[in-house]
């Protein structure tokens, strides 16, 4: 028997309306994708790409405008917010600042305690003793509960954010940017700390980053989104291998540079002109200075188990990879 995702996603897009004459933006434009348990699905691709907003209309911090977000196998898109109240204990977030996540007046006691009181996952006289799980958790001494935010470096300030996400027992953790604020040594720290959670919880991650080293010690499958859609879905080590859409190889081929101006010089070989409005240019790179409003949408193919991109030239595409692979033999 086949095992029921976790999370299944389908179609999903979220439109911001016009704003102060500024243009409605079209922020996700359809996106597919399943999420099993005790799984990682690395959401990566450009500044602006949609990336964040997937997330939070997954779980519905952000209404989505259409498309059908199921947990647990329950549809949240149209879920009364008492309900949704409820099924927030399943699904919880961390987020990129830990300097700006945390109440800088609250204790990490009462950080920690919170959650555990909205939801009553546990009763009031056991709170305590779940709050020193908490720390323990995530390596933290449990004598820390009487100390504020401030007191604490940025790793440990992550560690209490991950401690928060995890007071409610959630199955799937949104991990938004969750080390780019941190420094490598304490990033590196924190994703072995993910890690090790996730083997000893079972749980799933969707994680957002841009940063493509850093999930790639984690993410099981990859998700390459441009433009508001995905171009390039499937098994992480084989898209790091062989990526197949223009654009991802264009992301992978920028990973070992450090510097973010010269990052998107690289990336601008691909990405639509910006004077382009971005529901205009067609949202498959590789096609981009054709006649894209001809060609329609590009359409999914398989490229191998599992591995899916999104191109109207596919295997033109293919050919280049297939060359440019016989280039690095
Ligand atoms: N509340 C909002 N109102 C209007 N437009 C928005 C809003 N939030 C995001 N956008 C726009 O939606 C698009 C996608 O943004 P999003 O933050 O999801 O991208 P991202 O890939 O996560 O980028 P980053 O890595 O910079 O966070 C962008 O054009 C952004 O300006």
């Amino acid at each position: 028997m086949i095992e029921e995702p976790l999370l299944s996603v389908r179609d999903l897009r979220v439109t911001f309306p016009p704003r102060r004459g500024r243009p409605a933006v079209r922020a996700v434009e359809g996106v597919s994708f399943d999420l099993r348990r005790g799984e990682t699905l690395g959401l990566v691709g450009e500044s602006g790409s949609g990336k964040t907003t997937t997330g939070r209309a997954v779980l519905q911090l952000q209404r989505p405008s259409a498309g059908s977000v199921r947990l647990l196998g329950r549809e949240l898109t149209d879920m009364a917010s008492g309900d949704l109240r409820a099924m927030r204990r399943h699904m919880q977030f961390v987020l990129q600042n830990p300097y700006t996540s945390l109440h800088p007046r609250m204790t990490v006691g009462q950080i920690l305690s919170e959650p555990l009181a909205v939801h009553r996952a546990v009763p009031p006289n056991r709170r305590a003793e779940r709050v020193a799980e908490l720390l323990s958790l995530v390596h933290l001494d449990p004598k820390v509960v009487d100390r504020y935010p401030h007191e604490f470096s940025g790793g440990q300030r992550q560690r209490i954010v991950i401690a928060r996400a995890l007071a409610v027992n959630p199955d799937l953790v949104v991990c938004d940017e969750p080390v780019s604020a941190l420094d490598v040594r304490t990033q590196a720290q924190i994703v072995q700390l993910l890690s090790e959670l996730q083997d000893k919880l079972g749980l799933s991650y969707l994680f957002i980053a841009h940063d493509l080293a850093i999930v790639r010690s984690l993410a099981h499958r990859l998700a390459v989104m441009f433009g508001g859609r995905i171009v390039e879905l499937g098994d992480a080590d084989r898209i790091y291998e062989t990526p197949v859409h223009p654009y991802t190889q264009s992301l992978l081929d920028a990973v070992p540079i450090p510097d973010p101006a010269l990052q998107r010089a690289r990336l601008a070989r691909v990405a639509p002109e910006p004077h382009i409005p971005r529901h205009e240019a067609d949202l498959s790179p590789c096609c981009f200075g054709e006649d894209h409003r001809a060609t329609g949408r590009p359409r999914w193919h398989e490229v191998g188990p599992g591995h899916h991109v999104s191109c109207h030239f596919w295997p033109t595409a293919q050919a280049g990879a297939d060359g440019a692979n016989a280039g690095q033999g």
